[in-house]
């Protein structure tokens, strides 16, 4: 099993660049963050290009965070902000060689806010080129009222869409709280799942603790062939992510041979 740091909670107290040498050093295969965008995207390629490392995702911006959005694409009400936010990411995606762009929705309900989610899907994953794009259920006590919450809501969504570029982020831990059947649930979705993220549940720490048996689900992973880096996307105790990464060893050994 492989792993990508997810640099939004991972070294959060480094610049990015350095966050990016930070994981390489630890032994990370690959990195992911949140939202890039106060850094420079030529500081952030040369990192990559320095480390060997690929950035395999970022997220299209929150909107206005002191008024609380976390995302846009779903508001019918800010649709040219949505298109801006899409257009950003990509651009962003392209100068980094990013491999996925998620589409964050926003809070949001009800019939007009699913169908401008997806038209707006729709023109990302028609302006996305080589990149993926991904959408995200996550749970109701981290992001209440968020528009998207249950793999069920988003297969349907991605079946609508019909676009090859678009898949779904299977986060361990938002579908352990909002879903359960983990690994069941895993592997039925793996022909839609673009990147999928660990973290302890509930409490989103390291992965080895809470109520989620991370060794089972890498050797079910691994014996549905399953070899891309697992998203990391956790928050170390006391901020410390050195301290935090005995989990690495002790739930993964790779099978001899
Ligand atoms: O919160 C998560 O889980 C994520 O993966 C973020 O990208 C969304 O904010
Ligand atoms: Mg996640």
């Amino acid at each position: 099993m492989k792993f990508s740091a997810n640099l939004g909670f991972l070294w959060t107290e480094l610049p990015l660049p350095e966050a990016i040498h930070a994981a390489a050093n630890a032994g990370f295969a690959a990195v992911e963050c949140h939202w890039p965008y106060a850094t420079l995207a030529d500081d952030v390629r040369a990192a990559l290009g320095a480390t060997g490392l690929r950035m395999l995702g970022l997220n299209t911006s929150r909107g206005d965070v002191a008024a609380g959005e976390n995302g846009v694409c779903a508001l019918p009400d800010h649709v040219e902000q949505a298109r801006a936010s899409i257009d950003q990411a990509l651009t962003y995606a392209a100068a980094t060689g990013t491999r996925a762009v998620h589409i964050m929705a926003g809070f949001a309900a009800g019939p007009n806010a699913r169908g401008t989610f997806i038209e707006n899907l729709t023109y990302a994953c028609d302006n996305a080129g080589d990149h993926l794009i991904l959408i995200e259920p996550l749970n109701h006590f981290d992001a209440p009222g968020y528009f998207l919450s249950t793999t069920e809501q988003a297969e349907a969504i991605i079946a609508e869409v019909g676009h090859p570029n678009l898949r779904l982020m299977f986060d361990c831990y938002h579908v352990q709280i909002m879903e359960g059947d983990v690994s069941r649930r895993l592997a039925r979705l793996l022909p839609i799942i673009g990147h999928i993220q660990i973290a302890g549940a509930p409490s989103r720490g390291r992965p080895d603790q809470g109520e989620l048996n991370y060794s089972f689900i890498f050797e079910e992973l691994t014996r549905h062939g399953y070899d891309l880096p697992l998203g990391a996307e956790y928050r170390p105790e006391g901020g410390d992510t050195c301290a935090s990464l005995g989990w690495m060893d002790t739930l993964w050994s790779a099978p001899a041979g």
